[in-house]
């Protein structure tokens, strides 16, 4: 099939990649002209394993093509992918108007059937604007031609997005136009096992599906990080009631992992965009808004348990810290915890030594000119003249580090662990002072 996907981010680039991988031809429309010129050079602007061969071998295939014409983009797609941001607005409330933009500009110049897809994250609702804008650019034309507008959420993970997108749990296709459902159903056929993984729906419930999806699972980390201080309080270890309630076939296993709080592009701007909307419709939503500043809470806990060891004032102190990016497997930085222990530190007069395996590029960026903060070449240089080493992401090369370069590089052996990587039984008979997340201290 021929599919236009607007807005070249990291989801429009997976949708792209992954959609001209099954032989479709893709053309991604960006209108930041740099993205595209490193598209169109080779190049590749996000850290997304997998993806880079994926994009490599169908671009030199001419099955995905990147431009900034707008005219032509129109013109290309049967299927109109819209996958442009959905920043979070001052109050809380997702911001449409890259969503409602790129409606226009295809009612402003489409010439034949069109079926404009939102996958982007939209409040319910979103595709009723979507229509009214296209409706609006075809009435200043005075032209009338037949669209549908289907909402198509992406449930894909950073990290993990090829295979996310090529395999998929579930596709979710909102809609109400028959052709374009049997249209949707035949580009998703390769990707699903079974049939019944395609889930078809009314428009409203596919759009709020996605802030569902978000939600229940921002919840469930909420959850474990709020449980996590009790167990602390009362002396038992989160690990083990986690593995405890996991088993349990109604709860499982996933999204119960306790840690320095939950960061990225998604479950924060998804959760508040859900207070915000379920309020405008006069309906408050407490477990939500709990999640919400359970999380803000949690992004302080290795802050407060640093200052709990060394005192409010840091000045004169280092620390070592190990992981920038929100998540492994990805270099976004977006609303990661680092960002925000960088700030408290760094207040308080710390010096802070960051490595992570592949974000420091985009740590620089997102944080420019950071006072207090430097970057390290390796995660062993990073502990130079350090007083702690303190971990915020999960990395795998962090998981089974060399303990002896730690007890012997830092000023002194201690550890505040965001991500609970360590036994603490292991770190006290290794000699190393361990502070963890719902653990027993060692
Ligand atoms: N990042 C994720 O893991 C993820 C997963 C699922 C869903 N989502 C949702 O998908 C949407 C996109 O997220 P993202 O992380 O890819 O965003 P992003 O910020 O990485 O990319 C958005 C891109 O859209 C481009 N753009 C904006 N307006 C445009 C227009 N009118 N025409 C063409 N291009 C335009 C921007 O230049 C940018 O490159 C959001 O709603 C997000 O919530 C994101
Ligand atoms: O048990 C857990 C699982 C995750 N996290 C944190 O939660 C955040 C989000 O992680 P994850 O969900 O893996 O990453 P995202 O790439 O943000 O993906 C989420 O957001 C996307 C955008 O909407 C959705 O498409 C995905 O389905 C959804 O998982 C990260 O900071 C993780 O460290 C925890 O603290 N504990």
């Amino acid at each position: 099939m021929k599919i236009t996907v607007v807005g070249t981010g990291y989801v429009g680039l997976v949708t792209g990649a992954c959609l001209a991988e099954m032989g479709n031809h893709v053309l991604c429309l960006d209108l930041d002209a740099r993205k595209i010129e490193m598209l169109n050079a080779g190049g590749i602007p996000i850290h997304e394993p997998g993806l880079e061969e994926v994009v490599q071998r169908n671009a030199a295939a001419k099955r995905l093509e990147f431009t900034t014409d707008v005219d032509r983009a129109v013109a290309h797609g049967t299927l109109q992918f819209i996958a442009v941001g959905t920043p979070p607005d001052e109050d809380g409330s997702a911001d449409l108007q890259y969503v409602v933009a790129a409606a226009r500009a295809i009612g402003e110049r489409m010439t034949d059937y069109k079926v404009v897809i939102d996958k982007s994250t939209v409040p319910v609702g979103t595709s009723d604007k979507v229509r009214a804008a296209i409706d609006a650019a075809l009435a200043a034309r005075g032209v009338t031609l037949e669209f549908a507008v289907v909402s198509n959420p992406e449930f894909l993970k950073e990290g993990a997005a090829v295979a996310d997108f090529m395999r998929p749990d579930r596709v979710v296709i909102g809609a109400d136009d028959e052709r374009a459902i049997l249209l949707m159903r035949s580009l998703y056929a390769p990707y699903v096992r079974n049939r019944d993984r395609v889930l078809v729906m009314d428009l409203k419930s596919a759009e709020f599906t996605k802030y569902a999806a978000n939600s229940m699972l921002a919840t469930r980390i909420s959850f474990m990080n709020e449980l996590s201080r009790v167990a602390e309080a009362v002396g038992a270890d989160i690990e083990l009631v986690r593995q405890g309630i996991g088993s349990d076939p109604r709860i499982g296993t996933q999204f119960l992992y306790a840690g320095c709080g939950y960061g990225g592009s998604c479950f924060p701007k998804d959760v508040k965009a859900l207070i915000r909307s379920a309020s405008e419709a006069g309906q408050e939503l407490e477990l939500l808004s709990a999640v919400e500043s359970v999380n803000e809470r949690q992004k302080q806990v290795l802050g407060d348990k640093i200052i709990a060891r060394f005192g409010a004032d840091l000045s004169g102190r280092r620390f070592a810290l190990w992981g920038l990016a929100f998540k492994p497997g990805t270099d976004d930085m977006r609303e990661a915890p680092s960002r925000v222990l960088i700030e408290r530190l760094t207040a308080a007069g710390a010096e802070v030594t960051a490595y992570d395996p592949v974000a420091m590029a985009e740590a620089r960026r997102a944080m420019p000119g950071q006072a207090g903060l430097r970057y390290a070449d390796s995660a062993v240089a990073a502990l130079e003249g350090a007083d702690a080493l303190v971990i915020v992401t999960e990395w795998k090369e962090f998981r089974s580090p060399d303990f002896d370069a730690i007890r012997s590089t830092l000023r002194t052996p201690l550890v505040f662990d965001g991500r609970n990587l360590f036994e603490p039984a292991l770190m006290k008979q290794l000699g190393i002072e361990y502070h963890a997340i719902g653990r027993p201290s060692a």
